[in-house]
């Protein structure tokens, strides 16, 4: 299942804290946008990768894809203030004529495998749109001024992740769509459901996650010792 791939790397990871972009922060010795270029770079079904970053960052972002040999990435300049922005630039930059399947996966996503890439990838072709997620284990309640409004049924909650998986038809529409519209999401597929798409959900893994926050980055040490171990 060929498959292109857009990656977002364009934020100023505020909430990281970090005073650079937090694709920049090294994971034992690569920077985590490099972890994360990898695991595309290295399957045989991807047939490109569309790096979203900004201009400002362009040396530091084009010397690490040089030094490891990232041949299937091309990037796009200057992305936008939101994720959506950066990530509806990317998909401006797919060839017009494929309907084939676009993959979107944030960069500060390290911890993604060939594994959770294909299968989504394969869901999305078959069904059209797909997401990666996770059940939930803590109780979800709702609520406002330090009030409880309402729990949710957990059981019909999950915690979407990356890569999300779309024919290109698709999201290319969902986009198009929300920009008229001035609709704006937290993901890129509620932005297709907002069309009526069925979205399929595909099982993740916890340690699939987004390093947003300074605990993230310890929990990441965490992940990359476990995933040694086990092999
Ligand atoms: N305008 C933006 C915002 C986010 N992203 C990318 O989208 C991914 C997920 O976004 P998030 O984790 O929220 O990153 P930031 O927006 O940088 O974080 P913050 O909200 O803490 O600033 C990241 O890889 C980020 O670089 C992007 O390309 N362009
Ligand atoms: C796309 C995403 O990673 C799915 O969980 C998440 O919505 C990104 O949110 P962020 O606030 O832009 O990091």
């Amino acid at each position: 299942m060929e498959y292109r791939v857009v990656i977002p790397a364009a934020g100023q990871g505020k909430r990281m804290k970090a005073g650079k972009n937090k694709q920049f922060i090294l994971l034992e010795d690569q920077p985590v946008i490099v972890h994360t270029l990898n695991v595309f770079q290295n399957d045989p079904n991807c047939i490109g990768i569309i790096l979203v970053i900004n201009e400002k960052e362009k040396k530091e972002f084009c010397e690490l894809v040089d030094a490891n040999k990232l041949s299937k990435v091309s990037h796009i300049l200057n992305g936008g203030k939101e994720r959506q922005d950066s990530v509806y630039k990317g998909l401006k930059a797919l060839p017009g004529e494929e309907d084939g399947v676009v993959l979107i996966h944030d960069g500060a996503r390290p911890f993604v495998t060939c594994d959770m890439i294909t299968r989504v990838a394969k869901k999305a072709a078959a069904k059209g749109a797909a997401v990666l997620a996770v059940p939930l284990k803590d109780t979800i309640k709702s609520g406002n001024d330090g009030i409880v409004l309402k729990t949710l049924n957990r059981s019909s909650l999950w915690a979407v992740q990356t890569p999300q998986a779309f024919r290109s038809s698709i999201i290319i529409k969902a986009y198009e769509h929300a920009e008229r519209c001035g609709i704006t999401a937290t993901d890129d597929a509620s932005l297709v459901e907002e069309l009526g798409y069925e979205v399929s959900i595909v099982l993740g893994e916890e340690y699939n996650i987004k390093l947003t926050t300074p605990y993230d980055l310890s929990m990441a040490e965490v992940i990359l010792k476990w995933k040694e171990n086990k092999g």
